[in-house]
């Protein structure tokens, strides 16, 4: 049977991953990432066309940062929006943030640039969202939704609830979700297909099932 999991439980599986059997962090990060940028290849075709990746200061956000960064080595133009107080990135957004100013990719906090995105890249919140989304925050989400272009999220759809499927205020649209190691309760709801759009499961990530 398919093992479907809550925010709790994929971060235990997660922390017993990192800290217990040593699969570093970054690895894991990487893993999801290339599973990404997989599905954005095979199920989007794109040429010259534009990807916008909005990425949150979590590890949601660093993933997506990594996923720029391999879009752009495939050879796509990709843009940055950067969401959320850099100052309290994670450890493994700062490295991404890093390795992304050496590839010179663009990077902006200017909404407007979702307006000449063919894709957008979903990387705002993944299962650790905590509290309903507000502020700027919410508006971020509101252009992502107005936007024209297809959505690829990463993880979860950002303001979905990982457990319930509740939209913790506003969430985002997905075309895709691709979502890591194991598919969360709040995908197979309602809300969870209505928002998540075809959802993917990454599951080749090394996670270690306990
Ligand atoms: N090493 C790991 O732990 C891995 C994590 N992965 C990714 O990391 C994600 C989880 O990362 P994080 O735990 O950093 O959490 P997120 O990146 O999902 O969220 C970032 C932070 O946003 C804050 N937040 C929550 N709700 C908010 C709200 N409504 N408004 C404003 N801020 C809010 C929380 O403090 C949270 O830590 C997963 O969904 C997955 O995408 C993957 O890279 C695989 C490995
Ligand atoms: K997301």
């Amino acid at each position: 049977m398919e093992k479907i999991v809550t925010a709790a439980e994929m971060k235990q599986l997660d922390s017993h991953t990192i800290n217990t059997i040593g699969i570093p962090s970054l690895v894991l990060m990487e893993r999801a990432a290339l599973a990404v940028r997989d599905e954005i290849l095979t199920a989007f075709p794109l040429n010259q066309d534009h990807v916008v990746v909005v990425a949150g200061n979590g590890n949601n956000g660093g993933d997506g940062l990594a996923v720029a960064r391999l879009l752009k080595i495939a050879g796509l133009p990709v843009t940055i929006v950067n969401v959320g107080n850099p100052d309290h990135a994670s450890e493994e957004h700062k490295t991404q943030a890093h390795i992304c100013d050496y590839y010179k990719i663009p990077t902006t906090t200017d909404l407007s640039v979702l307006n000449d995105a063919t894709l957008i890249v979903d990387a705002i919140f993944g299962i650790g969202i905590n509290r309903p989304v507000a502020g700027h925050y919410q508006d971020v989400i509101k252009a992502i939704n107005e936007a024209k272009a297809p959505v690829v999220a990463v993880d979860m759809p950002s303001g979905l609830n990982t457990d319930t499927g509740e939209v913790m205020g506003i969430a985002v649209k997905a075309a895709t979700t691709v979502t890591f190691a194991y598919n969360k309760k709040g995908l197979t709801t309602a809300n969870g297909h209505q928002y998540g759009g075809r959802i993917i499961i990454a599951n080749d990530m090394g996670t270690y099932d306990l």
